[in-house]
């Protein structure tokens, strides 16, 4: 199996970007682009990370009216990524043009209720029961909607897994020590989260905040 972990590459600046890729390229498996570097880059830092030759995962989490997110899904065509978010909660038509609209080799996964948040969270959100239950239907709302799998925390993939059985699974939310640090509320380890179905493993800060970034990727890659 090939190296499932995404860096996430959560940096401001793409040379401080790719001097972390050169470090860690041979412990992950591609680079995970998110809201703070594409806001900052645009397509112009996505080709130049695109230089150092792994795959390219899109977080763009969109969320908006159909037309519109087809629209930006239609935008980013050029960049052949390999995975992109969108945001399970902007409904299925929404998903289903979004996935419409995608270059054919990208997978579209949808987010279902991020790692940052718990229960407490999410019932000032409105939405009142468990992360399990919420994930459990935002995932069978996204598989309907044709998408490709989802993004989910490491404590729901087993159940996911268990009714989508050939889905993309997504998991961010890693920490090597297991437990809750930071933003991060809905935590598991990155071999847990591999032993319970996950397909990518994203992890930014235990690796790109390490004092020695590289022996923190080797080791993490290690344990799986
Ligand atoms: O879509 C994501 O990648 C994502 C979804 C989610 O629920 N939680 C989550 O942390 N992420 C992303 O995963 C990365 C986690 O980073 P670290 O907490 O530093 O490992 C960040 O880039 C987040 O934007």
């Amino acid at each position: 199996m090939s190296n499932p972990i995404f860096l996430a590459l959560d940096v401001p600046q793409i040379d401080a970007g790719k001097a972390l890729l050169q470090k860690v390229k041979s412990h992950i498996g591609g680079v995970k682009l998110g809201l703070e570097f594409f806001c900052a880059h645009g397509h112009h830092g996505v080709h130049e990370i695109a230089h150092v030759g792994l795959p390219i995962f899109l977080d763009l989490k969109l969320h908006d009216i159909p037309n519109t997110v087809a629209g930006a899904m239609q935008a980013i065509h050029v960049l052949e990524p390999a995975i992109v978010t969108i945001h399970a909660a902007g409904g299925r038509a929404m998903m289903e043009d979004a996935k419409a609209a995608a270059a054919e080799n990208t997978k579209v996964v949808a987010v279902t209720m991020l790692t940052s948040l718990d229960e407490r969270d999410l019932a000032r959100t409105g939405v009142n029961g468990s992360a399990h239950d919420q994930v459990m239907r935002l995932a069978e709302l996204a598989h309907d909607a044709g998408l490709d799998g989802i993004v989910c925390s490491g404590q729901e993939v087993k159940a996911v897994h268990k009714q989508w059985k050939d889905g993309f699974f997504v998991v961010p939310g890693l920490r090597p020590g297991g437990k809750a640090t930071g933003d991060q509320k809905r935590v598991v380890t990155p071999r847990q989260a591999r032993d319970d179905g996950a397909s990518v493993l994203v992890i930014g800060r235990p690796i790109s905040r390490a004092e020695d970034p590289e022996a923190a990727a080797r080791a993490i890659e290690a344990t799986l």
